[in-house]
């Protein structure tokens, strides 16, 4: 049997809070502004990735979820393959001691721990893991940042969960992307007190992707175009001041007033483009009343009806318990220890002064499961021997 070259790693899902909406560049995927997102904990959110090199393999394939996929037909993940099998083929020409994997055929076998192109952020996570656990089977001599430049040509929200903690992409103006990269812009050691609730209301497929309704909005929405002028430049700049002074209430603000406007230059979309529902408004409505007092959370929705709620730790059994009332039947998976240690507050339903007619109680299930998780690292190494997903064959150890 020929020598086995294999790699296994996991990488977080971010959820931006200035937005990345629109293209430049669709097959560079270099975007119209530069955003800026909190990466999440891998502890509850992440794709896993086992890759192989062998001479005993005739072709590259892809297993996702159990599922043998095309690559061939997959121009993102081609160009993601490309681009690191050149990397090692120079290094393989300057070291002649080096084995020659750059010529050799591939298995990549890749997990979701979450549903898949749900607008849960997978394709992040996804092309993240997949461009580090090529990075670290190629042995490339490559820092975070480098990688990003590969991992955005795989989906573009991909290059920020290259880092932990808070994330810029930063643009860049050169055609040929080398400066449109991710940079770290605080490590998630930074502001340990930040955490995030995901309310799962939908887990379906969404209707429009992002890449399509990107696109769409470029060409047709006036009001993208002040967006990316006049308004993301300085809301960059304040948010990057925000989460260096770990100012919450201004930090909640701006994250809330970016996603509004995401969802408002969709809606000037033509013809528009509708990624929230009755739900997901009545979710802005309770953050909003929670807040009228002063700042204590933030909502923020991608191209999908699932909210994301920032908020301190200390707010976070109070909002659940408010959650609790209105979306009862919510499945919660308590790995942050949040109902256990606060069993009282979790169980106080609203809190005294909140009006309780801003929104109706809707029926069990409409949220289908909230996720307790935080700001955490990014991607991380595991032993393949233990943890890798392709058996002695070199296929998947299950299938779907
Ligand atoms: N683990 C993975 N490895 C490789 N590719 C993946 C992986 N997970 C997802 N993808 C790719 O990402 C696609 C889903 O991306 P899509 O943008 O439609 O959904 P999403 O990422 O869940 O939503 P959004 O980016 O809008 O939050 C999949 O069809 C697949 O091509
Ligand atoms: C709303 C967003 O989540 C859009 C993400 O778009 P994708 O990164 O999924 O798009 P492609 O680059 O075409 O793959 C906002 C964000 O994550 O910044």
């Amino acid at each position: 049997m020929a020598a086995i070259f294999e790699a296994t790693c996991t990488a977080p899902v971010n959820i931006a809070v200035v937005k990345y909406w629109g293209k430049r560049d669709t097959s560079l995927i270099l975007p119209t502004n530069s955003s800026l997102s909190v990466t999440l904990s891998q502890d509850q959110l992440h794709s896993k990735t086992s890759i192989r090199a062998s001479a005993d393999f005739s072709s590259d394939r892809l297993w996702l979820n159990g599922h043998e996929e095309s690559i061939e037909k997959n121009k993102r993940l081609v160009a993601c393959l490309r681009e690191t099998r050149a990397l090692r083929a120079s290094l393989e020409a300057e070291n002649a001691s080096l084995p020659k994997l750059s010529g050799l055929k591939i298995h990549i076998c890749s997990e979701n721990n979450f549903p898949t192109a749900a607008g849960l952020a997978s394709s992040a996570s996804g092309y993240a893991c997949l461009v580090y656990t090529l990075s670290k089977l190629f042995e490339l001599p490559l820092n975070a940042s480098d990688l990003s430049v590969v991992a955005r040509q795989g989906s573009g929200s991909a290059c920020r969960s290259l880092f932990g903690g808070f994330v810029a992409w930063e643009m860049g103006e050169k055609a040929d992307g080398s400066d449109s990269r991710a940079v770290q812009i605080a490590p998630e050691t930074h502001w340990p007190d930040l955490q995030a609730m995901i309310c799962v209301v939908s887990d379906e497929k969404k209707g429009t992707s992002s890449t399509e309704g990107m696109q769409l909005t470029v060409k047709t929405s006036a009001l993208l175009q002040h967006r990316i002028k006049e308004v993301v430049p300085k809301r960059m700049d304040d948010m990057i001041a925000a989460i260096h002074a770990k100012d919450f209430p201004k930090f909640a603000e701006l994250t809330m007033q970016d996603s509004n406007q995401f969802h408002a230059v969709c809606l000037d979309t033509y013809p528009p483009i509708f990624y929230m529902n009755d739900i997901s408004r009545a979710i802005i409505r309770i953050i909003t009343e929670y807040n009228k007092d002063g700042v204590k959370a933030a909502y923020t929705f991608d191209a999908g009806p699932n909210a994301v709620i920032y908020a301190p730790k200390e707010n976070m059994a109070e909002i659940y318990s408010i959650l609790s009332h209105y979306f009862p039947g919510a499945a919660f998976d308590d790995s942050l220890d949040l109902v256990k240690e606060n069993p009282q507050r979790v169980a106080a339903g609203l809190p005294q002064n909140f009006d309780a007619r801003i929104s109706p109680v809707f029926t069990q299930g409409a949220v289908k499961q909230i996720l307790h998780t935080k700001a955490d690292d990014g991607p991380r190494t595991l032993d393949s021997a233990q943890h890798g997903l392709l058996n002695a064959e070199g296929l998947p150890k299950r299938l779907a």
